[in-house]
């Protein structure tokens, strides 16, 4: 199996692992990316089976409606039944490391409201230790070179993703070289540098289940 052919599966597993938790009132949260993409053209079959959705990126609104679903802004939301979302890797803790497609922040925001993170991934996102991904994080544009020294402190190098304006307005420092050992205290440093809007660790607020792609199989994975 190709790597769309693994993605489409594990939307699939997504699918048959959420349906039968939806309720004629409830609301999904809806992650970014290609893997969010395959479910999302999925998740057309049950949109009767469910209320509306709020997304993680325009991207995703638009794609949602394009097939007919409501969708809400986060505001007029109290909870999500759950979050479905890929990412750009994950550990044996399903801490991970999410940004590819600078949608981060609004990632964080709407994982942060739902009841269950379910994650979507095919086995090349599996790693031992995070890092080898570059750790996208989403910064206030003033403060891009002031953040980037700071991020050479931590150990890593960042690089500006040129030509990239997230969803908010602002940019994207990707860092390489890291080896993230502790998930959590790194999410914790960095989210303390003046500047940061937010980073791709998700380590404090990680998936709840993987269901991870392989080519014998979708496997689902709880946090060790
Ligand atoms: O975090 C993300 C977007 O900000 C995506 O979930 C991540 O980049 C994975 O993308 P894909 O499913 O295209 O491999």
């Amino acid at each position: 199996m190709n790597q769309d052919q693994l993605k489409q599966a594990v939307a699939r597993a997504a699918i048959d692992y959420i349906a039968p938790k939806l309720e004629k009132d409830s609301i999904l949260g809806i992650g970014t990316g290609s893997t969010a993409n395959f479910f999302i053209d999925m998740l057309g079959e049950l949109k009767d089976d469910f209320a509306a959705a709020v997304a993680s990126s325009d991207a995703s609104a638009e794609r949602l409606k394009g097939l007919g679903i409501e969708v809400l802004d986060l505001n007029e939301v109290s909870e999500l039944v759950a979050y479905v979302d890929g990412a750009d890797e994950s550990n044996a803790q399903l801490a991970l490391i999410k940004g590819g497609g600078a949608a981060l922040t609004r990632e964080k925001i709407v994982r942060a409201v739902a009841r269950e993170f379910v994650c979507i991934a095919d086995e090349s996102k599996w790693v031992k230790v995070l890092g080898e991904f570059p750790l996208p994080v989403e910064v206030i544009p003033m403060a891009r070179s002031y953040v980037a020294r700071e991020l050479v402190k931590l150990g890593g190098d960042p690089v500006y993703r040129e030509g990239v304006m997230t969803d908010n307005g602002n940019v994207i420092l990707d860092v390489h070289n890291l080896s993230i050992t502790d998930p959590k205290d790194l999410e914790l440093r960095i989210n303390q540098i003046t500047g940061v809007v937010a980073n791709g660790l998700f380590a404090h607020k990680g998936a709840d289940v993987l269901l991870l792609g392989r080519s014998d199989g979708v496997e689902t994975i709880k946090p060790k």
